[in-house]
């Protein structure tokens, strides 16, 4: 569905992604693991035209990303959930939805499009006036998850939903990746929690330096010797 191929990028002077190539099959769900400063934001912000590209190219369903504005990339079906939630605080969760159907073409199944998000994310329906300045981490990251789901993505960036999570709130965040895999949409999910990332992936590519070092189907991988690669990478 999405190609990646020889891409540079990286802020101004400073070069970060160094000749990546990844592809991201539609209907699957690919992780992407790696150490701290390996470039997994930088990629996705490539991706979605926040970070521009020097080398290579971006393909979406064959149709290359180059000139594609990312105020438009809803519009072609693609949402990015950032990394630290960023929800905007002094709203109630139901206006912080509403802000996710920006896109034209979703604004009229906004109130259906509410109506689905309350299904998958309960607790926000029974705090939808509740200011989201004041919920939890994990109800912020849930208000964010479903913020995204408003503009009805084809597919789902999502950066580090697990951070800083207890373990219970990290394991329904899972669970609701995995409904939204079956329900069609193609995930890229970057995650440190390789154990957590590596139950729900169909795919696994592993970053480090702005590059690309693994590249294998979750089911080939072995746990314990990812984490061996983890963090003998790290050394
Ligand atoms: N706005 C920026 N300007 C300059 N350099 C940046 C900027 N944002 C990130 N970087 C640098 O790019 C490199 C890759 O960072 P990036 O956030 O993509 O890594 P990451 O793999 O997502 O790490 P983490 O898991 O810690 O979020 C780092 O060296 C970082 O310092």
């Amino acid at each position: 569905m999405l190609e990646i191929s020889n891409l540079r990028a990286g802020y101004g002077a400073i070069n970060v992604l160094w000749d990546v190539s990844l592809d991201f099959a539609e209907g699957k769900l690919t992780t992407i693991v790696g150490p701290n400063g390996a470039g997994k934001s930088t990629l996705l912000k490539a991706i979605m035209g926040l970070v521009p590209s020097s080398q290579g190219s971006i393909t979406l369903r064959g149709a290359s990303l180059a000139q594609q504005r990312t105020w438009d990339m809803s519009e072609q079906g693609v949402v990015l959930v950032p990394e630290g939630r960023m929800v905007f605080r002094d709203m109630s969760v139901e206006e912080n939805l509403t802000m996710g159907a920006f896109p034209k073409s979703r604004r009229a199944a906004a109130a259906r499009n509410i109506e689905r998000a309350y299904e998958l994310f309960p607790k926000l329906k029974e705090r939808r006036k509740q200011l989201a300045g004041s919920l939890s981490g994990g109800e912020a990251q849930m208000v964010a998850m479903a913020r995204g789901l408003m503009a009805e993505p084809r597919l789902l960036l999502i950066d580090e939903p697990s951070l800083g999570l207890a373990p219970v709130i990290v394991h329904e965040i899972f669970h609701i990746l995995g409904k939204l895999k079956q329900q069609g949409v193609t995930i890229v999910l970057v995650e440190q929690n390789t154990h957590m990332a590596l139950g729900v992936a169909d795919r696994v590519y592993m970053m480090r330096s702005g590059r690309v070092v693994l590249d294998k189907p979750a089911a080939e991988i072995d746990v314990a010797k990812l984490h061996d690669l983890y963090f003998a990478l790290e050394a």
